[in-house]
């Protein structure tokens, strides 16, 4: 293997196989005990149609059913917080109906999202480019969430996991500011395992992952976008060899968003030089 490759595999945490059902387990302790030691009352998560926000968001759902079984009241609030209508609509609602959170909740965030745009432009003269937009839908999302987790004291679930850390793909303090990270040490095609010993329908275990943030190009895939399919980044995280050129690129975009996996860098930093 890479000497580079086991590096970060170890930072990201992912094993080569895993047993679902130990995995749930773990992790919705995980949840319980960490809820349990703060002294918070529950969780908010924005819950999307994908395949991410679908399994944390059961998970916190199973984790409040637990704690509630135990004598522990707390609660979990699903977020829906689409920009306007959604253009995968049926996909968010058989998300929420398979997540059965007891609240639910939606948010448009189009308002704040457009309001903000239109502040840009009149402050610079010059507009937002969509992909700069697509950024503050997501940092909108996290403020929503936030607001609801400040008013209820609530912690705000993450998604992010080791096949989407890896190459930094999530918005810095957008998607990436959350409270608990569930999911983290997955890969992608283990994140399916999951939904799937969940019971998921298949609607919701294969949706095809998007960021979904460009007015322009609605549902693009990450895919797509990275240039670099899951299934090569599942093989890279597993230890598995895959083709150099494929490795180079997953490590070039590893190495270029170190300062997203960090808090804000000081000058008593020294791992960027
Ligand atoms: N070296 C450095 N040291 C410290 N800070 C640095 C930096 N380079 C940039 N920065 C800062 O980081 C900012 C850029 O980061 P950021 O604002 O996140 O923006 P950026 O990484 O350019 O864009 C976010 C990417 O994540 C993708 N995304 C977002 C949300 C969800 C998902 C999904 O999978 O669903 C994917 C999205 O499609 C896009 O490709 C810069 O504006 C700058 O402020
Ligand atoms: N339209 C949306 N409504 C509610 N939450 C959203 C929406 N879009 C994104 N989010 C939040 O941002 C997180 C990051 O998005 P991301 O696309 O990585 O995950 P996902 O949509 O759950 O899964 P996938 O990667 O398979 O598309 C989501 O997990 C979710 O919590
Ligand atoms: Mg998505």
């Amino acid at each position: 293997m890479r000497e580079l490759q086991s590096r970060i595999i170890e930072e990201m945490g992912v094993k080569p196989q895993i047993d679902p059902a130990e995995e749930v387990t773990a992790r919705v302790g995980f949840l319980k005990d960490y809820l349990k030691a703060t002294g918070t009352r529950g969780f908010v998560l924005g819950i999307s149609g994908g395949i991410d926000s679908s399994l944390a968001g059961r998970l916190a759902q199973l984790c409040v059913e637990e704690l509630a079984a135990e004598g522990v009241e707390a609660e979990f609030v699903a977020m829906r917080l689409p920009y306007g209508e959604q253009h995968d609509e049926g996909d968010a609602r058989a998300a929420m109906e398979f997540v059965a959170a007891r609240r639910q909740v939606t948010f448009n965030i189009k308002p704040g999202v457009d309001g903000l745009e239109r502040e840009y432009k009149q402050a610079t003269g010059t507009d937002l480019s969509d992909f700069s937009k697509g950024n503050i839908k997501a940092r909108a999302r996290m403020i929503a969430q936030y607001a609801m987790a400040g008013e209820h004291n609530l912690l705000v679930i993450g998604t992010d996991h080791g096949a989407e850390s890896v190459t930094g793909f999530f918005t810095k303090h957008g998607d990436g500011g959350a409270d608990v990270l569930p999911l983290f040490g997955l890969n992608k095609r283990q994140n399916q395992l999951l939904l799937q010993h969940l019971g998921a329908p298949e609607r919701v275990w294969r949706k095809a992952p998007t960021a979904d943030l460009l007015d322009i190009l609605p549902g693009r895939t990450d895919e797509d976008e990275l240039g670099l399919e899951y299934d090569e980044i599942d093989d890279y995280l597993e230890g598995r060899d895959i083709p150099d050129a494929v490795a180079g690129k997953i490590e070039q975009k590893f190495l270029r968003s170190r300062h997203k996996r960090t808090v804000p860098v000081t000058i008593h930093d020294t791992w960027w030089r």
